[in-house]
């Protein structure tokens, strides 16, 4: 017999626990399906453990300033080992404690979910009927149609595996690149990023992309951009990425290549068609309020669903909107407008916001205010090797725009302005306050 459910959930991430939260909640039916461990993506192979590298690339960094602090240490040995160790402990119990969440808020069934009916899932040979069935199956790396692509690593390897190379390629120079190879770099590995752009991080501020190019190098990280790849091969153990640069084939030699070229939908094998969902190939066509356009028992939040930002809060925040929109039969839209986000380089890049060219296209009547921080007091004591700050303002409403940091704690400072911006606190509010001191947080004031 089929058993029926008010919610289907397919993922159990970020997104498809924001959906169990407010359904749960509400008192309806659940069936939670996840193939792999509850949890996602973040706590299991992304933000958590990722965070637990920076944090020692963050300690390394450190030594590596104590000659400024008149403290002498011998050169820092990392057991690479141990570090994946620490991480993985510190990880493991998570699976089990949201499988545990999970049951406390509906029927859990282990495997991997697909469509058999417009309202019809099949798991390990059982169909499930919803009247709602909500898609969070998240995101995996973007397939590269270049020979050789399958010798890549991908984030999940790099996070695993307890042998340093010695020498890496990583093709993009996004997120996940810039993180790892701060990381890396910091542990003594040698890193060269090829990004298809003409800049790193095409989406972010140019200014602070600039700085924190500049610290990049001074690691010792070689980047090339504006590159075409064209073959990655292997010989006796190592791999070679073989591009064009400037009209110039080159080619690097390397123990590891690691895709982070952007991730996709993770969307393939769920047999969209049975369910009547238009998907283009890249993006399930849906509505403002993140349901289907041709079924609208079917809604899609997370990494999942294409062209919204692909963070963890986000995934959260879209499937608590997709549940609340399922128990009160609404059809809210999301608001990513005020969205603080960091790029865990060390130190950190973190905006929320406009970027000064988003900002100048709008022609809004902006100012936009640039410092280095490096030669302040709160920076020389510090003695930061990058301290940079952007704050764009409306001159016509003192409303902030947008903030841009690279140093200075920017990933606990960009708050400030997030908070300033979602509560509508004038620029002269937030620069006339009363601020601890001296703290970095009190350099706010002197930034616009
Ligand atoms: C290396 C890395 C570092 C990151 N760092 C950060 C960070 O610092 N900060 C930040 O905000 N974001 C970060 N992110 C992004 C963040 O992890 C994602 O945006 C977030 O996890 C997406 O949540 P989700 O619920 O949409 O998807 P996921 O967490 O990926 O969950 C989807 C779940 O669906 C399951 N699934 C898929 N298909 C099926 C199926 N057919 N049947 C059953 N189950 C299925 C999967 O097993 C998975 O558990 C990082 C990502 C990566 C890869
Ligand atoms: N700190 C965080 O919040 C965090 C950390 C890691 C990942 N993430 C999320 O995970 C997602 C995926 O991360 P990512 O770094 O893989 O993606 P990304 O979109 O940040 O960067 C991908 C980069 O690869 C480049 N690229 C694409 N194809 C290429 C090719 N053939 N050759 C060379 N370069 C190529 C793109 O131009 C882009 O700059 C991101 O969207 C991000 O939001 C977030």
């Amino acid at each position: 017999m089929t058993k029926k459910y008010d919610v289907i959930i397919i993922g159990g991430g970020n997104a498809g626990f924001g959906v169990s939260a407010v359904a749960s909640e509400a008192g309806k039916t659940i069936a939670f399906i996840e193939r792999e461990d509850f949890g996602g993506t973040c706590p299991n192979r992304g933000c958590t453990p990722k965070k637990v590298l920076v944090a020692a690339a963050h300690t390394l960094h450190e030594i590596d300033l104590a000659h400024h602090h008149a403290i002498e240490v011998s050169k820092p040995v990392l057991d690479w080992k141990k570090l994946i160790q620490r991480e993985k402990a510190m990880i493991d119990f998570i699976p089990d404690a949201m499988a545990g969440v999970a049951e406390k808020r509906g029927d859990v069934y282990r495997g991997s979910g697909r469509f058999v009916g417009r309202n019809q899932v099949e798991v390990n040979d059982e169909v499930l009927e919803g009247e709602h069935i909500v898609i969070a199956t998240g995101s995996r790396p973007r397939p590269l149609p270049i020979p050789g692509a399958d010798l890549m690593l991908t984030s999940d390897d790099l996070l695993s595996d307890e042998t340093l190379p010695k020498d890496m390629v990583f093709v993009g120079g996004g997120v996940i690149a810039m993180e790892f190879s701060h990381i890396f770099a910091r542990a003594g590995v040698k890193v060269t990023i090829l990004e298809v752009m003409p800049r790193l991080l095409p989406q972010l501020d140019e200014g602070a992309v600039d700085a924190l190019l500049e610290e990049s190098k001074r690691l010792g990280i070689t980047v090339y951009t504006g590159v075409q790849i064209s073959e990655i091969t292997e010989t006796k153990g190592r791999r070679q990425v073989v591009f064009t640069v400037d009209g110039y084939e080159k080619m690097v030699d390397c123990d590891s290549v690691v895709n982070g070229a952007g991730r996709i939908a993770n969307v393939e094998g769920l047999d969209l068609d049975a369910a009547g969902v238009e998907f283009d190939g890249v993006a399930i066509s849906v509505d403002k309020s993140m349901r289907s356009t041709t079924n609208p028992a079917i809604w899609v939040c997370g990494d999942a669903l294409v062209g919204t930002p692909q963070l963890s809060p986000v995934a959260t925040y879209e499937g608590r909107l997709v549940g609340e929109n399922i128990v009160a039969g609404i059809s809210q839209e999301a608001d990513y407008r005020v969205l603080p986000s960091a790029v865990y380089t060390v130190p950190a890049l973190a905006s929320v916001g406009l970027t000064e060219a988003a900002a100048t296209e709008k022609g809004l009547n902006v100012s936009v205010t640039i410092n280095d921080m490096t030669g302040w007091f709160s920076g020389k004591s510090y003695a930061e090797t990058v301290a940079y700050a952007k704050v764009i303002r409306d001159v016509n409403t003192d409303q902030i725009l947008g903030a841009h940091l690279v140093g200075h704690r920017a990933e606990e400072l960009i708050h400030m302005f997030a908070f300033a911006m979602r509560y509508e606190v004038p620029a002269s509010s937030l620069k006339n306050d009363f601020y601890a001191f001296p703290t970095f947080a009190s350099d706010v004031k002197n930034l616009f």
